[in-house]
């Protein structure tokens, strides 16, 4: 049986960070927890409208992270040059826009052919692994592997948002193929986006497929998770403090 390893976005926790403008909670302090739990990787996104993670979280990231980070970027002169300064083991260029709530859709590598396949060129030359974020489309996926990139990710999110089982059916056969189809063209497989815990399992039995990326799923179970023992901590403080320890 193949292993399957788990990338863990932790944007999410900057969300939180930033609705308040405090310092916590840490995007680094939650990549450790995340590495000691078992994620075989951090993944995070530099928005260009950096609404959740910001350059430091990335530099910090970079300097702390023991496994492998993967910096999620929109194909930009800014973000390659952050890319080539970071250093990222991985870096999955994203389609990106502004006015969105989360990644719509896949990159459109068919429609900007000479700009990814020259980002690919700029960032392997660096050492630095590519990875496309795009549909299961056989045109973007011929695209890719013209581009000279090494991995793609599947965008799973049109399966997470399915409306019914036949509509989900339908796009997992979609994305086994998209699999199937990739390796026949020597790329590496990842894929993500809206992966929770009740959808997770179909996609993770693909054969093929190296990694999923998971975050909002994630962070959303670790607050409910960690709320008992949070509420109950404040409380002890609380009544410590009323008898004076
Ligand atoms: C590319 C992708 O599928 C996700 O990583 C997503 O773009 C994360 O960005 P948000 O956390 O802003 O939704
Ligand atoms: N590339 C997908 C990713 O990193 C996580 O997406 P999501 O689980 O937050 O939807």
């Amino acid at each position: 049986m193949q292993e399957i390893l788990l990338g863990i976005n932790i944007d999410h926790i900057a969300t939180l960070r930033n609705a308040r403008g405090t310092a916590y909670p840490d995007p680094v302090h939650a990549a450790d927890i995340a590495e000691r739990a078992g994620a075989d990787g951090i993944t995070v996104h530099l928005r260009e409208d950096r609404r959740h993670i910001i350059d430091r979280d990335v530099e910090l990231l970079r300097q702390t992270i023991n496994t492998r980070l993967n910096l999620e970027m929109a194909v930009t002169e800014e973000m390659l040059t952050i890319a080539e300064r970071i250093q990222p083991e991985y870096s999955c260029l994203v389609p990106e826009k502004r006015e969105e709530l989360t990644t719509e859709g896949g990159l459109d590598v068919v429609g900007n052919f000479e700009r990814v396949q020259a980002a690919c060129e700029r960032l392997q030359g660096q050492g630095i692994i590519v990875s496309l974020f795009i549909d299961a489309d056989e045109r973007q996926i011929d695209a890719a592997a013209k581009a000279g990139a090494k991995f793609i990710e599947i965008h799973t999110g049109h399966y997470a948002e399915a409306r019914n089982e036949a509509e989900a059916e339908q796009e997992l056969v979609r994305i086994r193929e998209g699999v199937a189809l990739a390796q026949s063209r020597g790329l590496k497989v990842n894929a993500g986006h809206g992966l929770h815990y009740h959808n997770v399992k179909p996609i993770a039995a693909i054969d093929g497929i190296i990694e999923l990326n998971i975050g909002h799923a994630v962070i959303a179970r670790a607050a409910f998770d960690g709320l008992a023992k949070a509420v109950a901590d404040m409380k002890a403080l609380m009544l410590q403090a009323r008898q004076g320890v």
